[in-house]
């Protein structure tokens, strides 16, 4: 096997060292005012032995009272940015903080296994405060639990929109009038998930929109309420969000060039001092400002790796199963993350990747049966039972080699540790979820790789992602394959056959579809693994529907991809309808371009 393939180019040690020098400011987390116990904990306890430059720049505006917005690179620390403050607050307040006292910080963030990161770190912080208590709501818990645990009263409370309004509308006990904080942790995703009219509803019940009469009165005095926004990207919907939830916000890490020019936009708080001049870039306060910066390119970690593979469509999973073969073929110990578009997609790819056995192909050994990976597999898709969603979650997160297949459930926020590689085997769509997705790798300026699966006819996508500063270079494939044996034997002479056709390949796809059709419930996964992977391909919107076009797709070369040897007239009737009606509305909506000839490109 090579040992070139998948090493990161010569300078990317240097780019490693670079990236960390970036990411790390210049003070310590006590210069930032936090409490000496809360700073000696983050230092001895968690290993924090400096804070990164976003929390330099979030955690004193955060103490200060003010409102925030803050675009950070993914695995920057955001969660710690709002949570320490949060907590170095708490602890301080005279009367000291009482469970009867209720919420004085709510944490709001789009998936239950977000939810239960940030309750993990939340409970890490707290530790020498005892008097402050974490808590967490979310979907797929026991109602009633809950119920008991807001009676009983949560200082610091996690939790996903829907449930928590949920109790806002049914929970009397739940007290809420001490309320200071709202977070809102991946603020876009929160709103693309649909959560939008939640949230309005939440912000409205708490009494914390801009307009809304002012509830948060407490024996008569005044609190003040502080409101954070912070993702790695922004978008048109925060900024609506922005402008009914936050006031005169002060604006963190958005681009340099793009700022307006001159010092008076910086923050005259003492705060600033602590910082650089250079650290101190990308803080602004001017809400006018917020829609013309939300929008602009993504920042990535600089030492990220990103690639691309070409894979033909037909070939797309003996690939993937090659690809992973030579990961753990070259390091034992590797954590991978691959993304695909649906649900039934992962059962059926979870169920291959940690099943499908093979022979290695010589003569001695074609009776000797063994797994393909034997590697630990996860999967983590919405449509699992509560109970299986955590366990994988926290499985895939204490393993030191393991491979999870996931739905974008995955992409936001979570940060399972020494995950080294990110492979995207169905492509995003908006080019924010690409940098979510990789995003889980390259954490806190650790090594990463990406690669990015895309057929023949999907390559414009890199030029959407380009438009948005991401850039990806080719995986070398061909140099991956060759080094396999074919026969039982590497290839001596290197002949130029078309992927399709090389003997490993072909050899591969064979196991698979005799994998996939020696059980009924192994072809019925693939069937519907199929059907939900067409009509997730149909569902690209704007522009990227012109780049994923279903019409342009092989539906017998799809069906070989899940290792499905029928025609794809065989699947569902319903199906069919839909993709027909898809195209009938894709004809209507462009009937100016049906007559152009197809353009040179
Ligand atoms: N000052 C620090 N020093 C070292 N490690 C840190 C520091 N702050 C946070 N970390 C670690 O960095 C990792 C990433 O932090 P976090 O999950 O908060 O990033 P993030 O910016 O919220 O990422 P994302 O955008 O993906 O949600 C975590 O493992 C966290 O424990």
């Amino acid at each position: 096997m090579s040992k070139k393939l998948g090493k990161p180019p010569p300078a990317a040690a240097a780019v490693q060292e670079e990236g960390r020098e970036e990411l790390f400011a210049s003070c310590s987390f006590a210069d930032l005012g936090l409490h000496p116990t809360l700073c000696a904990h983050l230092q001895d306890k968690m290993g924090f032995q400096a804070p990164t430059r976003i929390q330099a720049q979030a955690i004193p505006v955060a103490m200060s009272g003010q409102h925030m917005l803050v675009k950070a690179a993914t695995g920057t620390g955001k969660t710690l940015a709002y949570l320490a403050p949060i907590v170095h607050l708490l602890q301080m307040r005279e009367p000291r903080v009482d469970r009867t006292h209720g919420t004085f910080a709510l944490v709001l963030v789009p998936t239950r296994e977000l939810c239960l990161q940030v309750y993990g770190i939340a409970q890490q912080l707290v530790h020498r405060f005892h008097w402050i208590v974490p808590g967490y709501v979310m979907g797929g818990e026991n109602r009633a639990k809950e119920k008991a645990r807001l009676r009983k009263g949560i200082s610091i409370l996690i939790a996903t929109p829907g449930r928590l309004l949920d109790h806002l509308q049914h929970t009397a006990s739940f007290v809420y009038s001490n309320l200071c904080w709202i977070v809102f942790d991946e603020a876009d995703s929160i709103l693309e998930l649909g959560f939008g009219k939640a949230v309005e509803d939440i912000l409205e019940h708490l009494g914390s929109r801009n307009g809304a009469p002012d509830q948060n009165k407490n024996k008569g005095e005044h609190i003040r309420r502080q409101n954070l926004l912070l993702s790695a990207t922004l978008n048109e919907k925060v900024n609506r969000l922005a402008k009914i939830s936050l006031k005169n916000p002060v604006m963190i890490g958005l681009d340099d060039q793009k700022k307006p020019s001159g010092k008076s936009n910086k923050l005259g708080n003492s705060h600033t001092s602590l910082l650089s001049d250079d650290e101190d870039d990308g803080i602004l306060e001017n809400q006018n400002d917020i829609l013309e910066h939300a929008v602009d390119d993504f920042k990535l970690p600089a030492q990220l790796v990103q690639r691309y593979v070409k894979v033909s469509c037909g070939s797309r999973l003996a690939v993937l199963l090659t690809i992973l073969k030579s990961l753990f073929e070259r390091q034992i110990s590797q954590k991978v993350v691959i993304f695909l578009s649906t649900c039934d997609s992962v059962d059926f790819h979870y169920t291959v990747l940690s099943q499908l056995e093979w022979s290695s192909g010589s003569q001695l050994d074609k009776d000797k049966k063994q797994k393909f990976l034997s590697c630990k597999v996860f999967r983590l898709h919405g449509n699992m039972e509560q109970d299986d969603r955590k366990k994988s979650f926290l499985g895939f997160g204490s393993e030191k080699s393991a491979i999870l297949v996931s739905t974008d459930v995955a992409a936001r926020g979570l940060d399972f540790p020494k995950v080294k590689y990110i492979i995207q085997y169905d492509s995003p769509g908006e080019a924010s979820e690409y940098v979510h997705r990789v995003g889980r790798t390259a954490r806190i300026g650790e090594k990463g790789e990406a690669l990015l699966f895309l057929q023949p006819i999907e390559l414009d996508y890199l030029k959407d992602l380009e438009s948005h500063g991401v850039s990806l270079t080719e995986y070398p494939f061909q140099k991956v394959l060759d080094s396999f044996p074919v026969n039982g034997q590497k290839p001596h002479k290197r002949k130029m056959i078309s992927l399709d056709m090389h003997p490993w390949i072909m050899s591969l796809q064979r196991s698979l579809e005799g994998f996939v059709a020696a059980e009924d419930a192994t072809k019925k996964l693939a069937r519907d693994a199929f059907c939900s992977w067409v009509r997730a391909y149909t569902a690209h919107r704007g522009e990227l529907k012109k780049i994923f076009m279903v019409k342009k797709l092989h539906l017998g070369h799809v069906a070989k991809s899940f290792g499905l040897k029928e025609q794809p007239s065989l699947v569902g009737r319903s199906h069919q309808v839909q993709l027909k009606k898809r195209k009938k509305e894709e004809k209507r909506e462009r009937p100016a371009k049906r007559r152009k000839l197809p353009s040179k490109k």
